[in-house]
């Protein structure tokens, strides 16, 4: 079942013509690593299937909806099936961790249990301090933490590694694979690590001069004569 489907998106701002026809499709269940070059174009393809950024032309549906289609009623619906992780607010500065994690799950109604979670993303140390006062790292681990109380059908993540040290890197993506295993969810996510997209990435859609250059599985990839995903991007990508 797909649950993103993608048809010649086209997105400018002014007249910078960033994505230039893009086709891609989130069937349930993969996980999907874009990439491509700073600038590329990455985060704006993600805010537009986050529902942030409206597109110039082309088709977006979600969950079999076309977004540009879509009353505000309708929109929300298709909101509670996501999980997105957006920069933190002033309005976190007020709260604790733990607070804000007791918030978004009654926001959310979500069953999941708070201890749990404070375990699973090693936050015990942090359960009362003020989000505001974490460093940058976790601050990036309490946001990814709240994006995974909601358990969504769909996940999307701009960079969500950046700015973690390897241990925290590694329970990130041990959460986002068992999350997948259990749920079915779909996750896609951007990232300049090509070891990760290797490691953990079903799909991988290379955005180069505004297109899907390459969008494929990364076993195909690799298969095709490729040593790494590392070696597949500098020999497709230019400087
Ligand atoms: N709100 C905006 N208004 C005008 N130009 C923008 C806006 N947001 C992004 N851009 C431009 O669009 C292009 C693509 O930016 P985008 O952030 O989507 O790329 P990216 O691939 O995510 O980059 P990076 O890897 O550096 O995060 C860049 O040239 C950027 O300057």
């Amino acid at each position: 079942m797909a649950i993103v489907r993608v048809n010649q998106l086209k997105k400018a701002y002014g007249v910078n013509k960033v994505l230039r026809g893009i086709d891609f499709t989130a069937q349930a269940g993969e996980i999907i690593g874009v990439i491509g070059k700073n600038g590329a174009g990455k985060s704006t393809f993600l805010e537009i299937l986050m529902t942030l950024k409206p597109y110039d032309e082309g088709n977006v549906l979600m969950f079999d909806k076309e977004l540009r289609t879509l009353s505000q009623h309708q929109l929300e619906d298709v909101r509670k099936q996501i999980s997105v992780v957006l920069q933190p607010t002033q309005f976190y500065k007020t709260l604790k961790v733990v607070e804000l994690l007791n918030l978004f799950k009654a926001y959310y109604k979500s069953p999941i249990n708070i201890e749990k979670i404070i375990v699973d993303f090693k936050l015990e140390p942090y359960r009362k301090k003020y989000f505001d006062k974490l460093s940058g790292g976790w601050k990036q681990i309490v946001s990814l933490a709240i994006a995974f109380l909601s358990e969504p059908k769909l996940l999307i993540l701009d960079e969500p590694t950046t700015g973690l040290d390897p241990h925290m890197r590694n329970m990130l993506w041990t959460y986002i694979t068992d999350y997948n295993n259990r749920t079915g969810g779909t996750v896609i996510l951007t990232t300049h690590n090509m070891d990760e997209v290797e490691l953990y990435c079903d799909k991988v859609m290379l955005l180069n001069n505004g297109v899907g250059e390459t969008f494929d599985t990364t076993k195909r990839i690799l298969d095709s004569g490729y040593k790494s995903i590392h070696d597949f991007y500098l020999s497709k990508v230019s400087i």
